[in-house]
C-alpha cells in the first residue's frame, strides 16, 4: 500500500515505493472512478495528457482491468495535444493509441482527437466546439459554477519546469479565463505548436490526478505542492486547484524526495511507505 497523506486543503498525496506500485494504484483509482461515473451518469469522460504518464496507464490493459472496466462507456479527450500528424512520434494521440487504445475495446467514435490538418488556432477552436457538443448532451458533465465542462477525470503529468498540459511557466495561456481550449505556437518544449485545456477547465473537473515520477522532478514537485511562502515561483502545476473537485498527486519516492517531511518517509513492509 502506498503512503497516502491528506493535505489541509483537500489535496491528497499518494507516494509509492516504485513504478509498479504507482501504476497499479493509478489503474485502481481510474477503474474506481470509471465504475462510479458509469453508475451515476452512464458515461466516463476522461481527458489525458501525454508524456511519461501514459506508460503508467498501460496497467489498465492487464487483468483484471482489461476485463472489468466498461470501456464502451469511456469518452476519451486530450488535455493537451501537439499540433502534428496523428502518426507523428510527438503526437499525444499516437502515444495513447499505441499504449492503450489498440489494446482495450474502447469505441472509436468515443475517441476525440484534434484535427491535425489545420492550424493550431483552428484545431483549438474545433476542439472546444467538440467539447461543447458533448457538454450539451451531458456525455461530459457541466460545472454549475461557471458552465465549464466537468470531466470525470483529468489525468496530467508534470514537466521538469512545472508545466501541466501545455501550460508553461510565465506563458500568457495561463491567464486565459474565457476559452476552454487555447493554442500556443511558442512552446518552450518542442514541438512548438500545441493546443491545451485552460486552467478554468482543468479546475472544473470532478477529479484531477497529477502523476510525477523521478528525482529530476523532485524540486518542481516540492514547489508545486509544499507551502513555500510569498517568494514561491508561479508554477502552472501549483495553479491546479479544482474548485469543487478533488486533486490527487501520484508520486514515486524519488519525485517525493524533496517534499516537506520527506525525510520521514521510510519503508515499513512490502511495498509500503510510512512516516
Ligand atoms: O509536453 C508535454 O509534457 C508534459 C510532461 O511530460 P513528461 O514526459 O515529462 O511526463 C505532458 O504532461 C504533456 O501532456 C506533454 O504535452
Amino acid at each position: 500500500m502506498a503512503l497516502s497523506r491528506d493535505k489541509k486543503d483537500g489535496r491528497e498525496l499518494r507516494i509509492h515505493e516504485n513504478m509498479d506500485e504507482l501504476s497499479t494504484n493509478l489503474a485502481e483509482y481510474i477503474a474506481e472512478l470509471s465504475e462510479a461515473s458509469v453508475k451515476e451518469r452512464g458515461a466516463f469522460a476522461i481527458a489525458l495528457s501525454g508524456g511519461s504518464v501514459i506508460s503508467l496507464v498501460r496497467k489498465l490493459c492487464e487483468a483484471p482491468f482489461n476485463k472489468t472496466v466498461e470501456w464502451a462507456k469511456w469518452h476519451i479527450f486530450w488535455a493537451d495535444e501537439r499540433v502534428v500528424a496523428k502518426s507523428h512520434v510527438d503526437s499525444n494521440y499516437k502515444l495513447l493509441k499505441d499504449n492503450l487504445l489498440t489494446k482495450v475495446p474502447t469505441v472509436p467514435g468515443h475517441v476525440h482527437s484534434i484535427n491535425d490538418t489545420v492550424t493550431a488556432e483552428q484545431a483549438a477552436e474545433e476542439y472546444e466546439f467538440v467539447i461543447r457538443q458533448h457538454v450539451r448532451t451531458r456525455v461530459i458533465d457541466v460545472c454549475e459554477i461557471n458552465d465549464c465542462p466537468k470531466f470525470d477525470l483529468i489525468l496530467l503529468g508534470m514537466g521538469h519546469d512545472g508545466h501541466i498540459a501545455s501550460l508553461f511557466p510565465n506563458h500568457s495561456a495561463l491567464d486565459e479565463k474565457e476559452l476552454w481550449v487555447t493554442f500556443i505556437t511558442d512552446s518552450p518544449k518542442p514541438p512548438p505548436e500545441r493546443i491545451t485545456f485552460t486552467l478554468p477547465v482543468i479546475n472544473s473537473a470532478s477529479k484531477v490526478a497529477v502523476v510525477v515520477t523521478g528525482g529530476s522532478k523532485a524540486e518542481a514537485a516540492h514547489l508545486a505542492i509544499d507551502d513555500i511562502g510569498p517568494d514561491c515561483p508561479v508554477l502552472p502545476a501549483r495553479m491546479v486547484r479544482p474548485t469543487e473537485g478533488v486533486l490527487v498527486w501520484f508520486l514515486d519516492q524519488a519525485a517525493a524526495s524533496k517534499l516537506d517531511g520527506a525525510i520521514g518517509f521510510s519503508t515499513c513492509g512490502s511495498g509500503s511507505l510510512c512516516m
